[in-house]
């Protein structure tokens, strides 16, 4: 069976998949597919009782999500996607529909429902094609769905509990997760295992070879209905697309991922980004030879071994600024480009090549040339530019990095082995010390906070608030964001006095909202600025239990009843492996630590803040909002 074919139509695509879900994630990453991720805002509430059948709820809910995702990339930021993938998991028993517990007991209500008895699981998906016509959004719905059985043994009150205090159940359709700890409430599964994890991947790639290798009619007996259809059905290919000189054993290739549902293909960032992931980027050619031998190759592992050579190859370029030149310039060869940058042929030559490999660059016979991906995200001087960040991963943490391992063994920063210096306070010892680290961390915290400032101010709406602070807001790149979104907010960046006086250059060209306020102090020690709305974004992971009490219990204080507190950070699974990004970074060991939504729900209302609500963006920084209640703690 080729899935190469398709895989390379689909390249060409910019295909996204409407889903915070990491094992959706993780699935299709392991087939080849090159994706973006962008959860959807869809909210699961239509009317059961409406549809006829339960996997009509879970299709037209999976449509839902597909097509709001396809509508805000549309609309919002003008950028149409041309293929949106959404789906719905449900678990049905006794003609009832279970989604994801809201608490523990509703877990307990559905896992004893669940007890001793064969259930449904249904997943609808929805494969939504789109096209801008003037302006306008056409979409073609393509939808499916599939059941899997799966009995459950009788379980133990005592199991029961012991599996809902394990926190695995609250993410997961009828409170159980069968590819971890779940597993163990299982007696058979009947079905697709994929399915029950959240996708039916076999189903999907049929639709797909459906979608885009229509069989010609005079070939239609050779396909089963049950099976993805067989070679055959391609003889009509151009000689490239059909290049299967060892076609991939697909069926194999499913049932390896049954059984191991973490191994083969590429490795996933599962809910961190809606860039084109790293290793989602790996060309198609190379995963699909991966993949060709997939038990006899650990590709998951060779990917994490080379993943240093990767990152050094991206920051390399980025910091002799190839990816600025080849915007400039379109298409080059390498030996313009090395006399260019002022460095050798035979080098430059191995470092495009290396980027290109990675899916940073594209190469033709006329040359090097940017993709868009590059263009967007990679040049300096680029509006969601990356430049500054990437920078700061070469110069500040790649050497602390260097150090793992005595970090490891001694839990702490290892600034003083990186940089010949002791850090008793992260900002002023260790970024503030010297102008060119200051303009440095702060260009690096700028690119950050563009790229996700969209996504924190539009997680919740923030109309009703008159005045904000954005503590610790650095450039003000938030505070921009926020009074583009509300004109009629007046936005104040409080930072130390270092930053404050560096602040102007950040500052838009051309901006038509009313300034933001910047002022001077220690957020820890000084007197906050009125507010009705305090910001804390990227600030709370970074510091002790001890200075957060201090940060939040002032930040309380200053709150009058009704005003509110936004944090913005990545929030951990449960079960805290989720997402990497935030696992990896806890690796710098700053005094700090990544917290999971419980956590963060916990910590807010210890300050007194109540209706705390969470929205997981998928993307680089998650939301959390608390109202200040009447009276403090
Ligand atoms: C039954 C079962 C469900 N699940 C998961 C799959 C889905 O992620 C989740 C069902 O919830 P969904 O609403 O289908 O998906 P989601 O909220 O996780 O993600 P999104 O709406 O953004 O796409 O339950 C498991 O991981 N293992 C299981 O055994």
């Amino acid at each position: 069976m080729a899935l190469k074919p398709v895989l390379g139509k689909l390249g060409s695509k910019r295909v996204v998949l409407a889903s915070a879900s990491p094992r959706r994630q993780e699935i299709l990453c392991n087939v080849g597919l090159r994706f973006e991720v962008v959860p959807s805002w869809f909210k699961e509430t239509l009317e059961k009782s409406s549809f006829a059948t339960p996997y009509k709820y879970a299709i037209e809910t999976a449509k839902q999500k597909a097509l709001e995702v396809a509508n805000r990339m549309h609309v919002k930021h003008l950028r149409t996607p041309d293929i949106v993938i959404g789906a719905d998991t449900i678990v049905t028993v006794d003609e009832h529909i279970l989604e994801k517990p809201v608490d523990k007991q509703d877990a307990y209500r559905m896992l004893s429902r669940l007890s001793g008895k064969e259930h449904s699981v249904f997943t609808g998906v929805a494969i939504v094609h789109c096209n801008s016509k003037d302006n306008r959004l056409e979409t073609e719905v393509t939808d499916f769905y599939e059941e899997t059985k799966v009995k459950f043994a009788d379980l133990s009150e005592e199991l029961l509990w012991e599996y809902i205090h394990s926190g695995e159940p609250m993410d997961k359709a009828g409170g159980y997760g069968i590819q971890a700890l779940g597993g163990m409430l299982v007696e058979y599964v009947h079905g697709d295992f994929l399915n029950v994890v959240g996708f039916p991947l076999n189903h999907f790639c049929k639709k797909l070879v459906e979608l885009y290798y229509p069989p010609p009619k005079h070939t239609l007996h050779h396909i089963k209905h049950d099976s993805i259809p067989s070679v055959e059905t391609f003889e009509n290919l151009s000689d490239e697309e059909s290049d299967s000189s060892s076609p991939i054993q697909y069926k194999d290739a499913i049932k390896m991922d049954r059984s191991k549902p973490h191994s083969s293909g590429g490795v996933c960032s599962p809910g961190s980004s809606n860039i084109i992931k790293p290793n989602c980027m790996v060309p198609v050619e190379n995963r699909n030879r991966v993949m060709e031998n997939p038990d006899k190759f650990p590709s998951k592992i060779v990917e994490l071994l080379d993943g240093f050579r990767a990152s050094k190859a991206l920051f390399v370029a980025s910091k002799l600024k190839v990816f600025n030149l080849l915007k400039n310039k379109g298409v080059l060869q390498s030996v313009d480009v090395a006399n260019t940058i002022n460095a050798s042929v035979c080098g430059t030559e191995r470092l495009l090549d290396a980027c290109a490999a990675l899916g940073l660059l594209e190469k033709t016979i006329q040359g090097y040339s940017n993709t868009d991906s590059a263009n967007t995200y990679l040049a300096s001087d680029s509006e969601d530019s990356l430049h500054g960040y990437i920078i700061h991963s070469n110069d500040h943490l790649w050497p602390l990095f260097t150090h793992l391992e005595s970090a490891v063994k001694e839990g702490t920063m290892q600034n003083y082995r990186a940089f010949g210096k002791k850090s008793e306070n992260l900002f002023q010892d260790s970024y503030y010390q010297s102008m060119e680290v200051k303009q440095r961390f702060m260009a690096a915290m700028h690119s950050i906070a563009k790229l996700t400032a969209k996504d924190v101010v539009t997680a919740f709406d923030l109309s009703q608030f008159r005045s904000a602070c954005d503590l610790g807001g650095c450039t003000g790149a938030l505070a921009n964001e926020l009074v583009q979104k509300y004109p009629n907010l007046k936005v104040t960046v409080f930072d130390l006095p270092e930053v404050i006086a560096n602040v102007s250059h950040f500052q838009p060209v051309g901006q038509h909202t009313a300034p933001v306020t910047f002022t001077s102090g220690d957020f820890f020690k000084d007197n906050l600025p009125a507010a009705d709305l305090y910001i804390l974004s990227r600030i709370l992971h970074d510091w002790t239990d001890e200075k957060i009490h201090v940060l939040l219990s002032k930040i309380s204080a200053a709150c009058k009843p009704g005003s509110a507190l936004l944090v913005a950070e990545i929030v951990l699974s449960e079960e805290k492996i989720n997402p990497p990004r935030a696992v990896l970074q806890s690796l710098s060991m700053t005094e700090g630590k990544q917290r999971s939504a419980s956590e963060y729900k916990q910590l807010l209302e210890k300050y007194g803040f109540t209706s705390v609500q969470i929205k997981i963006t998928g993307n680089f920084l998650d939301t959390i909002l608390g109202f200040r209640k009447l009276s403090a703690h």
